[in-house]
């Protein structure tokens, strides 16, 4: 079933900037990474599916709703952390989950609490006086408190340190097995690799890649630099079929893509010291989509 769908997006700013033509979908169940360099066009297309903002040409649409038309009908299936959220001023944290809270007519408040004790803040600190990874925190439980079946994300682990970045992964992984379909941008690889079915490049307001990350991860290349015991152990190695990148005395660094059967079977005969690993990162494979510069 489709939850999210785009089709031909468009909207052009006055400016000329904007996004173009943009056709994807998002099955049920399925996390979808959308990534690319700054102004690329992610928030745009984010407030869109929001029903902020109306499309120019083409359609966003969610549960097969139109975002813009039926926008309040949409608001009941999604959870949204915007890029920048707009705070009411005097506020601290509870009152304000309290108040969007209340304007969903959320009754039950165990998930809210529970979710301010994972990500570990003092919600009655004064909004005004938080730091960025705090307010981002409660941006993260305000858009996950009414356990909503889409989530929504424009760089949610923006402002967030390394340990509640890897908290908020782990929070993905567990919704995405509750079967929730969820959409977020983000400029890091790993949390992509760790998170999303597929990913979504966007450059210059155009949709370049919808990739496969499973796929990608097999088209991955990796280094295996294996220390041997003999001059023998490097022969035989150089008589298989594998692909030898360098020899350096006992040191034999092996190119693998996929073919791991081939690799166990010509280590197999050898005496080995030693194997590390070296992996393209998905990141380099995406770079290739890139202009370097602009990242
Ligand atoms: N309301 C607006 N009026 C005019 N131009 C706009 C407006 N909103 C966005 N833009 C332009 O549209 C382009 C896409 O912006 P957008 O915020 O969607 O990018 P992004 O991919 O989310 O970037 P970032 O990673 O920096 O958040 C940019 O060139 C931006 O300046």
């Amino acid at each position: 079933m489709v939850t999210i769908q785009l089709n031909r997006l468009t909207k052009q700013f006055s400016n000329g900037k904007g996004i173009f033509d943009l056709t994807f979908e998002v099955k049920k169940g399925k996390v979808f990474g959308y990534l690319g360099p700054n102004g690329a066009g992610k928030s745009t297309t984010i407030r869109h599916l929001v029903g902020f903002m109306k499309p120019s040409g083409g359609s966003a649409k969610i549960n097969n709703l139109d975002c813009w038309e039926k926008s309040a009908d949409v608001q009941k299936y999604i959870g949204y952390l915007p890029g920048e959220i707009a705070f009411i001023e005097g506020l601290n944290g509870l009152q304000m989950l309290k108040l969007l809270g209340d304007m969903r007519g959320l009754k039950e408040v165990s998930r809210r609490n529970e979710l301010i004790e994972r990500f570990q803040f003092d919600v009655k600190t004064p909004i005004k006086k938080m730091s960025k990874g705090m307010k981002q925190k409660v941006g993260i439980v305000a858009a996950f408190m009414h356990d909503p079946e889409i989530l929504i994300l424009d760089e949610p682990t923006s402002g967030l340190d390394p340990l509640m970045q890897n908290e908020f992964i782990k929070l993905i992984l567990e919704e995405k097995a509750k079967g929730k379909t969820i959409l977020m941008s983000s400029h890091l690889f790993e949390e992509i690799e760790r998170t999303c079915d597929t990913v979504g490049i966007i450059k210059d307001g155009r949709l370049v890649a919808v990739e496969d990350v499973r796929q990608l991860q097999k088209t991955q290349q990796k280094l295996f630099k294996v220390s041997v015991r003999s001059k023998e152990d490097v022969q035989q190695l150089k008589q298989s079929k594998l692909t030898i990148k360098e020899i350096e005395n006992l040191v034999i660094t092996i190119e693998v893509q996929g073919n791991y059967e081939e690799l166990m079977s010509a280590l197999a005969g050898c005496g080995i010291y030693n194997v590390d690993v070296e992996k393209q990162s998905l990141e380099e494979m995406f770079m290739n989509y890139y202009d370097r510069r602009v990242m």
